[in-house]
């Protein structure tokens, strides 16, 4: 990690077990959706930039719900590093990595997540001072199995998997030594998004958080 974070990625992973990945297209969603999930035990929240409202959904949310944690995910590049640190995002989560996201990383004052595939990959991550990683895809890629593979060689590093996470398999996820969050869109469905189902989000996170506590 680096000297410039406010927080450190180990605070951000341990904020919680679930992460919701948000494809969010009404800014009047924002603050209503960071409520319900929040009503439902979940305070970390991944804002995606990809919608056009992505970085005044992570500013309104920065602004007007202190008590979540809020990030941005999809962070692809250092100029969209910038973006969503300037709109106020606590942390920022990347499906990949590049060298110059990686010093981008390294030089800002947010946390960033880099995302892996590979142990290729994740050596380019662990040579930068990154230990902790998002896992993506994670079904894809060999889900359960891989990660438990990479421990291994690889003990000291973490991992967020996200990318074919659901009810059905999150939990097999949290049982590994080398994961301490999972993330996904299932705690926050498109249906429910556009018709403004905060009850059911509420319900979801309510259902992710009992089933880490079973
Ligand atoms: O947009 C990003 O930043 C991503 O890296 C990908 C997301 O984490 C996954 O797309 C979530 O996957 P699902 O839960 O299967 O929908």
């Amino acid at each position: 990690m680096s000297d410039n974070w406010k927080l450190s990625p180990a605070e951000v992973f341990d904020a919680g077990p679930v992460v919701p990945v948000l494809v969010v297209n009404e800014i009047e969603h924002a603050v209503p959706l960071a409520h319900a999930l929040m009503e439902g035990g979940i305070k970390v929240l991944e804002v995606t930039l990809r919608t056009p409202v992505a970085l005044d959904v992570i500013s309104k949310i920065a602004k007007e719900v202190p008590d979540a944690l809020i990030g941005a995910g999809t962070v692809t590049n250092a100029q969209q590093l910038k973006a969503v640190t300037d709109a106020g995002a606590k942390f920022a989560i990347s499906p990949g990595m590049t060298a110059d996201l990686l010093t981008a990383g390294q030089q800002g004052s947010i946390p960033l997540i880099p995302g892996v595939s590979s142990t290729s990959d994740l050596m380019k991550g662990l040579d930068h001072g990154y230990r902790y990683l998002k896992f993506f895809p994670a079904e894809a890629s060999g889900g359960v199995k891989a990660i438990k593979s990479i421990s291994g060689p690889f003990p000291d590093v973490v991992f967020c998997p996200t990318g074919g996470i659901s009810t059905s398999n999150y939990l097999e996820y949290l049982a590994l030594k080398n994961v301490r969050c999972v993330g996904g869109s299932w705690l926050a469905p498109d249906d429910a998004m556009a018709a403004g189902d905060w009850a059911r989000i509420t319900q979801l996170a309510k259902e992710a958080i009992a089933g880490t506590k079973a």
